[in-house]
Order: structure tokens, then C-alpha cells, then sequence
């Protein structure tokens, strides 16, 4: 079926997370008969299963909605999903440069949060029509009215139009509707004009390579055509081209201002990148569309295999899962401590979770993780700038003159009451205050400038818990900064080790120190000798704690012979050694690596 140009909508939901996005795409699905009540029971648009566990959405998807609407005329509405978390920033404005208009879903119990108010000025940027939907009306302490003034004086757009909805009951999402076809403008573009489509994902499949996700801004895209992806300069021959109903369905093309998928024999993620510009290779445009950008890391960390007959299985994993996540860096790298693995950089520490999580659910690998550092940049005596993004690398402090760490730029949203709490733990951690703003009587809106690390450090946790949940935290990459860093080691039976080598404020460097070595003696188990754990600067020793030796005898514990006791005994204790490291003559835990992380603060 050929849809004219003036029927097609494309949108996308900006939500804070739990504020019904998933909930709200599936009623719109249900409602316009692209899916039945049977098929609903589970939430479609997030389908990965990590996902679903995680009650997040990682990878945007699109889908195709074919909606009667009450002028008669039948719309072709395109929905894309963007994902919600700070760590795919860049993806989210992908898709939003995909539409023209934008539903800003609004939880009308809780208002405006952060991550919100990050991605409504991003479509603003857009230039996107946004229709205000004030979401979860059932609920007895929804107070929509306070939520249309939020919106009003907080983001400045007028919410006396605004869509009240409930995505629980269905309320509300036949308005919905029809404020797309009505409010949002059709695409522009022309389709007798060399092809220009936009990535705004990809995913990768075992059969047919990786699937591009796109918007043709420009031309027409069909099966059959070469192609040429514009910042990457590789060609291609489309194999399939469709339409998710949200069943994939296949067309022959799709034209200026239509959204779909393509699929073209690419193997690898880094030839398909999201915000590449996909052209004709016999007829090329003159310009990419602007805006590409290659994603950097942010968050770096060390994976190394428990077993170290491992390691070629983990660099195949890391091959693989790399094929479908370009944003995925790595190389090898070798510790003294744990031998032979990777240090792999992330978009942020979800991202990094995520990729853990995968290689030991999907790969079953058994691994060690650092704890992750940020990029520090040195400047020596010799003149130069190195990029550093582990610890143990930082050259001795005879040969630097400067370090600089990158800063963000935070925003946190919190009730009035939580002032106090979020200002004295944004000072903790080295916090430069920019500005706060009342976005209601009792709500607050509190602006800092913070040091990465800090916010690697357990901020997010600490924000949680201080402010009993209710703090809402968005952060953008700020550049770097000049501090007053230096490296701490941390010696296990007098031996350097290298893994748990770290870098922190001079300011902090004694507390810190203290605090990790004696965590560390508290997660070290005793040794058959005596185990000294210190803390250094350079050469000088700032903190100390001793492990006491202990003969380990379990099987004193059994009574009389009783052999399958014993064996039983035994297998327990080999399951409780998984996750030991052998380094040295000590074996250490996975926790003492990560337990930088988990230095309380709080013993202030
Ligand atoms: N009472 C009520 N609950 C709702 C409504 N809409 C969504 N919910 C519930 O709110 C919770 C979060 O909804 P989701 O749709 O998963 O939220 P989301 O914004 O997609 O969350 P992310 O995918 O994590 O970004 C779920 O428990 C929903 O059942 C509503 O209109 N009323």
C-alpha cells in the first residue's frame, strides 16, 4: 500500500523511567489493532531479556501503526522507541532527529524528573512538536494539574492542551491519536532526490547480519539498490527491506519521510554505525545529514577469566558481542596480578553492567572485573599529554606536571526537603555548584559540576539513599578539568597489585587509603601465613592492616568418617572458590577488586 507523504506521523515517547512509556506504546499498539489483547501479555517494544529483567530500554526499536482517524482518513503512524538512561544519550537524539513531533509522557503522582527534562530540551533542539500526556490519572495521588504547571513553568511549554491519560485503563489513548495526526507535521522531503537515510539503530542478527534501523529523509531507499554508508565509505546491496506492523514485514522501498529496516549482508556493527547516513552508491548526495558522531567511552574497566585457559573464550565473546555493539571498545592488556585479559571501555557503568552480564549469562564465562576508572589525561615533564584510563599505568609523580579528569554537568531534581542532603553530598565529592531552581513550591531543581569518578563512586547509590529514592539525576559529559590527583597502590603481602591500583583527590587520598585496606582485610580470607594489606603514594606507606594466618581445615568440622559429608563439604568449598583469584601465594575475591567502590563515605 502506497501512504501519501501528508499521512505519515513520526514520533517518539520521552518518559523518566516507571512513568509508563512501555505501558503507554502497548495500549497505542492495542488500540490501532497492530496487536491483540492475547498478544499483549508481554510488553513488546523492550524485547530483550536482559532488558525486561532490568525494566529498561537499551536499543530503540520502530514500529508502524495504521490508524482510522476521525476525519476518515487512514494514517501510517511510526513510532520510535528511544531509550531512557543517561548512558545512550546520543542514540536518544538519533531518534528524536528521526521525527518530527514528540509525546512527553509525564507521571502525573511524581512530575517532572531529571532524565525528563533532558531529553524534552533535546527534542526542543529538534525543533519537535511535543505534546504534553500527563500519564497514571487513576491513581489516587495524581495531581495533574500540578504536573501541567510543572511543565508550564519548568520547561516553558503551554500544557493547557496536554493529554491526560491513564495506560492503565485506556483512558485518554484514542486524544492521543488523534493529537498525533493533528499536532505533529508531516515529514518533508523528496523522493525524487538522491537518497538520504538517517541510522537510528541497529541490531544484530545471526542470519542476516545487522539490521539497520533508519528514516529516509531524502530519495527512496529499495531492495536490490547499492548503497553506501557516508561516514564509514563501505558499500553494501540491500537484501530486504520492511516495515515493523510490529511484525517485520517486507516492501520493496520506502521513500522520503517513511521509516524502516534494512538488512544488506553487513557483518560487523562498526560498518552500520547509529547516525551514519546511508546514500546510493550510483547516486550519491552531495552531504551526509549532520550530526554523526562517533561515541566515546567513558567508563573503563579490566576483564579478566578467573581461569586463565579462559582468556581466548572471553576474547571470542568480546569479538562477538562486538559485532553487535559498536560502542564497545577493548583491547588486551596484561596485569601482574591476573594475568592475560581486557580493558574494555563503556558509553557508562549501565553499559558496563550490561556487557558483564552478558558475557557470563550468554558466554559462561567466569571473570574478574576491575574497578572501572574514568580517562585521565597527564601532562608531563617531557611535554607531552597521554591518555591514561588505568590506574596502574599513570607515570611516577617525579614526571607529571598536571592531571586533568573529566567533569559533567549534573542535574538533580529533588523534593524541597532533600536540599541539604543532595548540596552536602555533591560538596563530598568535589562538587562545584552551578544553580538551583524552585520548579514548584516543594520541588527543586539543583545544578553541579562534578568529577566523573565521583559519580562512578557510588554517587547515584548515595543519592538514592539519602534522599529516600525520590532524587532524579541527569549528567552531560562537561570536558576535562585540571584536580590534584595521585595514585594510590595497594600492596597484598608486600607485593604491588596492580589491579586494585587506583587514583583519587590528594584531599581524600589518606581517608580513602584507610578505608580500602580495611575492607580489604575483611574480604581477604585468612591465609595460611600473615597477609600485611597497605595503602601507598609513591613510596610512602599511609594505611596498614594485617589478615591473620588461620589454618583452614574443614574437614576438622566433620564428625567421625562420614565420606559423603566430607565429599560434600568439599564441593561447597571449591563452589565458594570460584570467584578467587590466585595472585601471588594469596588468593584474593572478585569483591576485593571492586571494593574501591564500596568504601563507605558514610565512616566519615
Ligand atoms: N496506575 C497506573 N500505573 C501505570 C500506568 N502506566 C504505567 N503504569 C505502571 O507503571 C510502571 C512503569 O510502567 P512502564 O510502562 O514499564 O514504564 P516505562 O516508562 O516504559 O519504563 P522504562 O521502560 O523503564 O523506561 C508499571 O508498573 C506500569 O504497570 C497508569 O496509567 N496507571
Amino acid at each position: 500500500m502506497d501512504i501519501r507523504q501528508d499521512h505519515i506521523r513520526n514520533f517518539c515517547i520521552i518518559a523518566h523511567i516507571d512513568h509508563g512509556k512501555s505501558t503507554l506504546a502497548d495500549r497505542l499498539l492495542e488500540y490501532t489493532g497492530a496487536l491483540t489483547q492475547r498478544e499483549m501479555s508481554e510488553q513488546v517494544l523492550d524485547n530483550m531479556e536482559l532488558e525486561r529483567e532490568r525494566g529498561i530500554t537499551i536499543k530503540l526499536r520502530a514500529v508502524r501503526l495504521n490508524y482510522l482517524a476521525r476525519d476518515g482518513q487512514e494514517y501510517a503512524l511510526n513510532l520510535i522507541d528511544t531509550p531512557g538512561h543517561v548512558d545512550f544519550t546520543y542514540e536518544v537524539s538519533r531518534s528524536l532527529a528521526s521525527c518530527e513531533g514528540a509525546l512527553l509522557v509525564v507521571d502525573a503522582a511524581q512530575g517532572i524528573e531529571a532524565q525528563t527534562l533532558a531529553n524534552v530540551y533535546l527534542a526542543i533542539d529538534h525543533d519537535l512538536e511535543i505534546i504534553p500526556v500527563i500519564n497514571k490519572i487513576d491513581l489516587p495521588s495524581a495531581d495533574p494539574e500540578r504536573v501541567r504547571n510543572e511543565i508550564e513553568e519548568v520547561i516553558g511549554l503551554s500544557a493547557q492542551d496536554a493529554v491526560l491519560t491513564s495506560a492503565k485503563t485506556g483512558e485518554g489513548i484514542e486524544e492521543i491519536l488523534e493529537a498525533i495526526v493533528q499536532r505533529i507535521p508531516p515529514p518533508q522531503g523528496d523522493e525524487t532526490s538522491p537518497l538520504q537515510a538517517l541510522i537510528f539503530d541497529s541490531h544484530y542478527d545471526s542470519y542476516k547480519g545487522v539490521i539497520a534501523y533508519f528514516r529516509v529523509m531524502e530519495g527512496r531507499l529499495a531492495k536490490g539498490m547499492p548503497i553506501k554508508m557516508m561516514a564509514i565509505g563501505k558499500e553494501f546491496e540491500v537484501n530486504e527491506v520492511g516495515v515493523f506492523k510490529p511484525a517485520p514485514t517486507l516492501v520493496d522501498e520506502l521513500r522520503a519521510g517513511e521509516v524502516g529496516f534494512l538488512a544488506a549482508s553487513i557483518k560487523n556493527a562498526r560498518d552500520c554505525r547509529v547516525g551514519d547516513t546511508i546514500t546510493n552508491a550510483n547516486r550519491s548526495a552531495a552531504a551526509p545529514l549532520p550530526g554523526y558522531r562517533q561515541v566515546k567511552p567513558m567508563v573503563y574497566c579490566g576483564l579478566y577469566p578467573v581461569e586463565s585457559n579462559e582468556y581466548g573464550a572471553l576474547r571470542d565473546a568480546l569479538d562477538k558481542l562486538k559485532l553487535n555493539d559498536a560502542s564497545l571498545v577493548y583491547e588486551a592488556e596484561t596485569s601482574e596480578a591476573l594475568g592475560f585479559g581486557f580493558r574494555c571501555g563503556f558509553l557508562g557503568l549501565l553499559h558496563m553492567e550490561i556487557i558483564q552480564e552478558r558475557l557470563e549469562r550468554e558466554y559462561g564465562l567466569s571473570l574478574i572485573t576491575t574497578a572501572p576508572s574514568v580517562r585521565y589525561r597527564v601532562n608531563t615533564t617531557a611535554g607531552e599529554t597521554q591518555e591514561i584510563d588505568n590506574p596502574s599505568l599513570m607515570p611516577p609523580s617525579g614526571s607529571i606536571v598536571s592531571v586533568e579528569e573529566p567533569f559533567v554537568a549534573a542535574t538533580i531534581m529533588v523534593p524541597q526537603e532533600f536540599v541539604g542532603a543532595v548540596m552536602e553530598l555533591s560538596q563530598e565529592r568535589r562538587g562545584v555548584y552551578k544553580d538551583m531552581v524552585y520548579l514548584s513550591q516543594s520541588r527543586v531543581m539543583i545544578k553541579y559540576d562534578l568529577p566523573l569518578s565521583e559519580i562512578i563512586f557510588d554517587f547515584f547509590d548515595q543519592l538514592k539513599s539519602r534522599t529516600k529514592g525520590y532524587a532524579s539525576l541527569d549528567y552531560e559529559w562537561d570536558g576535562f578539568r585540571q584536580s590534584k590527583l595521585v595514585k594510590m597502590d595497594i600492596l597484598v603481602n608486600e607485593e604491588p597489585l596492580d589491579a586494585l591500583s587506583f587514583i583519587v583527590h590528594q584531599d581524600k587520598s589518606y581517608q580513602r587509603g584507610r578505608a580500602l585496606v580495611e575492607k580489604l582485610r575483611s574480604l581477604i580470607p585468612r591465609q595460611l601465613f600473615e597477609v600485611p594489606i597497605q595503602a601507598a603514594i609513591g613510596s610512602k606507606v599511609i594505611a596498614r592492616e594485617t589478615v591473620r594466618a588461620r589454618r583452614k581445615d574443614v574437614l576438622a568440622k566433620c564428625y567421625g568418617g562420614d565420606i559423603t559429608r566430607k565429599r560434600k563439604l568439599l564441593e561447597k568449598q571449591k563452589e565458594g572458590k570460584k570467584r578467587m583469584k590466585q595472585v601471588g601465594s594469596v588468593e584474593i575475591p572478585q569483591e576485593a577488586f571492586m571494593a574501591v567502590l564500596k568504601i563507605g563515605e558514610d565512616k566519615r
